[in-house]
């Protein structure tokens, strides 16, 4: 089977900052990838090579076979990216906002009606459709959010931290649908921070630290590599440059000393 993503060799600098340094990762399709590591760890560039939104990367990644760099726009139609934080035209209410998304992915008036609606429906949002979003709280808007890279029915999902400002009901619904997702067939790039969900909803986990994939296997492959831990622990026991406790212990301190 051909890999629905390939990332070979790929390296990227903020000037002369290294970020990533040979990250090299074939997926294929019908994967549900969690992509973890500490805050800094190359993440989120990872997410926006691969969306097309950063081009200036050494290496090659392609999406169904399509250069991100040169086949930008080709590869952004079989994408559904989710970002942590986006700007929402607050003006807007969500319908005003899901339908001018699906004019831009050119999908038919009913088609979008229907969808939006549904989508909105499983977040407990049916009421708030054509309520201004300068109103919502911030689960609200990223449940509009998440709405909106789903709209076009994409083939791979790419999700970074979607789960933030999430209330716990809404996490266990975010969690439903990447798998009733995966079962479609969807491939899904998941980054986060919960590893709780990570180990549950990921048939594989790549785990970057300091721009290098330091782990890269199913959960059980990892157990098997590490002892038995939760994935918590093994993701502690790769990335802690310190003991974490000795970290919390003087942030304590330091909190004593300031009063
Ligand atoms: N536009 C930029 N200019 C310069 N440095 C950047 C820029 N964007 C990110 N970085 C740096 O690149 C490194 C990786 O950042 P990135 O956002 O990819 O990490 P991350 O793993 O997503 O982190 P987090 O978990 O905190 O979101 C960090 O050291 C960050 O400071």
């Amino acid at each position: 089977m051909e890999p629905i993503i390939s990332i070979r060799n790929l390296s990227k600098s903020y000037g002369t900052k290294t970020v990533l340094q040979d990250i090299n990762v074939e997926i294929y399709p019908g994967q549900v990838i969690g992509y973890i590591g500490p805050n800094g760890a190359g993440k989120s560039t990872t997410v926006k090579i691969l969306c097309g939104l950063l081009t200036d990367y050494q290496g090659t990644v392609t999406v169904n076979g399509l250069d991100v760099k040169t086949q930008t726009l080709d590869v952004k139609k079989q994408i559904g990216y989710i970002p942590e934080l986006a700007e929402l035209y607050d003006v807007l209410t969500p319908n005003e906002y899901l339908q001018f998304t699906a004019t831009l992915y050119n999908l038919e008036k009913e088609v979008a009606t229907q969808r939006i609606e549904k989508i909105m429906a499983a977040f407990g949002l049916e009421a708030n459709l054509n309520q201004r979003m300068d109103t919502f709280s911030k689960g609200m808007r990223q449940k509009v959010l998440i709405a909106s890279g789903l709209l076009h029915n994409p083939g791979i999902i790419i999700l970074d931290e979607p789960l933030s400002g999430l209330d716990a009901n809404s996490v266990i619904i975010m969690k439903e649908l990447i798998s009733r997702l995966a079962k479609d067939g969807k491939t899904i790039f998941y980054c986060s921070h919960m590893m709780d969900v990570v180990e549950k909803v990921s048939d594989r986990i790549v785990l970057i630290n300091g721009g290098r994939i330091v782990a890269d296997g199913s959960f059980e492959e990892l157990k098997q590599q590490q002892g038995d831990k939760s994935l918590e622990q093994i993701f502690a026991s790769l990335t802690a440059t310190d003991s974490l406790s000795a970290a919390a212990d003087e942030l304590a301190k330091a909190m004593e000393s300031r009063s």
